[in-house]
């Protein structure tokens, strides 16, 4: 098998991530190779396959034929698709003429992503709020964001604070905050196998850092 990496295609898309703090981006390759999502999952399959025939599986089962093929769909269209540039969602602000000044909380976001570590899931939600000037966003778009930078390998930290700095960006205020509760397949399946532990990160900007009644009204609301 040529197990050589396909060379990276001229022009394109930029890398993802371009937009934030580099201390943020996601670790990608300096030459973040631009292949089709088939190319992705076609070189996937094959190095899935190897894996499992080094594990002595039989692939001619038609039980695990499919499999490689299963799973390099699952990580270029699922479990990665935040990694592709073109998936960061479009989002549209709204004249707040309502005046509405309170903070707004979207809370128990569903939250699906992979320890960056182990390759396994990270599952729990997410809870983010602001305080809109101007402008209102669409609340849906909130939990897009979640998912954008949810859907590729993560640290739990690095993923709180790349979804606080995209929200800054996109509302146009420090005024966010966002807090994670997440359980680690890795930690709860191998190594030091707890179960009952889970893991909290959180980020305040503007106000949200300075003002400590804001953010136990903050706590309050999602019920911390
Ligand atoms: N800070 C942080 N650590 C994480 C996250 N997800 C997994 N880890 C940890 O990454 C560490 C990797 O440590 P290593 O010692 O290299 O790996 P390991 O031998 O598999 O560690 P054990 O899990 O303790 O068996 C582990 O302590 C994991 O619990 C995360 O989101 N943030
Ligand atoms: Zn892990």
């Amino acid at each position: 098998m040529d197990n050589s990496v396909p060379a990276p295609a001229t022009g394109g898309t930029p890398p993802a991530d371009t937009h934030l703090s580099a201390d943020l981006r996601t670790p990608l390759r300096s030459d973040a190779f631009q292949l089709t999502d088939e190319e992705k999952i076609a070189g996937i399959t094959e190095h899935f396959r190897e894996i499992m025939q080094l594990l002595g599986l039989d692939l001619t089962d038609d039980s695990l034929a499919g499999t490689p093929r299963r799973v390099a769909k699952m990580y270029v269209q699922e479990w990665f698709r935040g990694l592709s540039p073109e998936h960061r969602p479009d989002v549209r602000l709204f004249d707040n003429r309502y005046q509405y000044q309170q903070m707004l909380v979207e809370r128990d976001i569903t939250l699906f992503s992979c320890c960056e570590h182990h390759f396994v899931p990270i599952i729990g939600k997410a809870h983010v709020a602001y305080l809109p000037g101007e402008h209102v966003v669409g609340l849906s778009k909130l939990n897009r964001v979640v998912q954008y930078y949810a859907r590729r390998p993560q640290v739990q930290e690095r993923l709180t604070r790349q979804i606080a700095e995209e929200l800054k960006q996109t509302l146009h205020t420090d005024n966010v905050a966002v807090l994670i509760e997440a359980d680690h397949l890795c930690v709860m399946s191998r190594g030091v196998n707890d179960t009952s532990s889970s893991t909290l990160t959180a980020e305040y900007g503007g106000v949200f850092g300075e003002d400590a009644a804001l953010r136990a009204e903050f706590l309050r609301l999602i019920g911390k």
